[in-house]
C-alpha cells in the first residue's frame, strides 16, 4: 500500500515538472497582444502562439473546418472549443518548447473550463492589456493586415465578445490573483516598458 502510494507519488511530481509554462496573453481587439507578444520572444524564452492565427492558418490550409471558421471570424464570434484547442495543442507539441504565450485564448467560459479540462493546464498568470475601445478601434481600423473582421461593422460585434464573453475570464482570473494588467494605451515602447517587469524574475534586474 505504502509503496503504490509512493509510487504514484512519484508519478506525479514528475508529471508536474513535465506540465509546460503557460501565459494567458488577454485584451480587446487591437489592444496589442500580438505586438507585444513579438516583444517578449525576443527577451524571454517563450514560444507566441496565437489563437487568432492559427484559426487563420486553418482555413487557408482548405480544413474541413475552414469555412464554419471563416464565418465565425467575419461574424466576430467565438469558435468553438474543440477545434481551437486542438490546434493550440498541435502547435504546442511541434514547437519543442515548454514554455508558451498562448495569445487572444480563452476568449470566452467554454474556452476556459475546456482547456484547464483537456490539458490538465493552469497558466502561470495572464497578461491583460487594459486599452480603451476608442483607441483599439482605431488601431484596428489603420491595421492594414487585410483581414476580413477589421471593418467597423465586424469590430463592433468584436467589441460586444470581448465584454460579454472575455472580460469575464479575465475576472475569474482575477479572483484567482493570476492578472497582471498593463496599461495598453501607451506607446508600444512605453507598454514594453510594463511588459518587461512582469517577465523579470523578482530580484533581478529589467534588462534594456
Ligand atoms: N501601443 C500601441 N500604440 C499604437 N499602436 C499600436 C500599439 N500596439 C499595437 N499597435 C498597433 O495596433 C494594431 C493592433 O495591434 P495588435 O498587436 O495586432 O493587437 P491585437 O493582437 O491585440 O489585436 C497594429 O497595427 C499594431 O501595430
Ligand atoms: N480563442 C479564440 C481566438 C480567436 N477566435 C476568432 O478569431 C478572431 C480573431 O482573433 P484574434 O485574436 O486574431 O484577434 P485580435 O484580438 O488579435 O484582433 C476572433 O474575433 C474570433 O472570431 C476564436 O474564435 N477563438
Ligand atoms: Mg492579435
Amino acid at each position: 500500500m505504502g509503496t503504490v502510494d509512493a509510487a504514484n507519488k512519484d508519478v506525479n511530481v514528475s508529471l508536474t515538472d513535465e506540465k509546460p509554462i503557460v501565459v494567458f496573453v488577454l485584451g480587446g481587439p487591437g489592444s496589442g497582444k500580438g505586438t507585444q507578444c513579438a516583444n517578449i520572444v525576443q527577451h524571454f524564452l517563450y514560444t507566441h502562439l496565437s489563437a487568432g492565427d492559427l484559426l487563420r492558418a486553418e482555413i487557408k490550409s482548405g480544413s474541413e473546418n475552414g469555412t464554419m471558421i471563416q464565418n465565425m471570424i467575419k461574424e466576430g464570434k467565438i469558435v468553438p472549443s474543440e477545434v481551437t484547442i486542438k490546434l493550440l495543442q498541435k502547435a504546442m507539441l511541434e514547437s519543442g518548447n515548454d514554455k508558451f504565450l498562448i495569445d487572444g485564448f480563452p476568449r470566452n467560459e467554454e474556452n476556459r473550463a475546456a482547456f484547464e479540462a483537456v490539458t490538465k493546464i493552469e497558466p502561470d498568470f495572464v497578461l491583460f492589456f487594459k486599452c480603451p475601445e476608442e483607441e483599439m478601434e482605431r488601431r484596428l481600423l489603420s491595421r492594414n493586415q487585410g483581414r476580413e473582421d477589421d471593418n467597423i461593422e465586424t469590430i463592433r460585434k468584436r467589441f460586444n465578445v470581448f465584454l460579454e464573453s472575455s472580460l469575464p475570464v479575465i475576472q475569474y482570473y482575477k479572483a484567482k490573483g493570476k492578472v497582471r494588467e498593463i496599461d495598453a494605451a501607451k506607446p508600444i515602447e512605453e507598454v514594453f516598458e510594463a511588459v518587461k517587469v512582469v517577465f523579470t524574475p523578482k530580484g533581478e534586474k529589467v534588462t534594456a
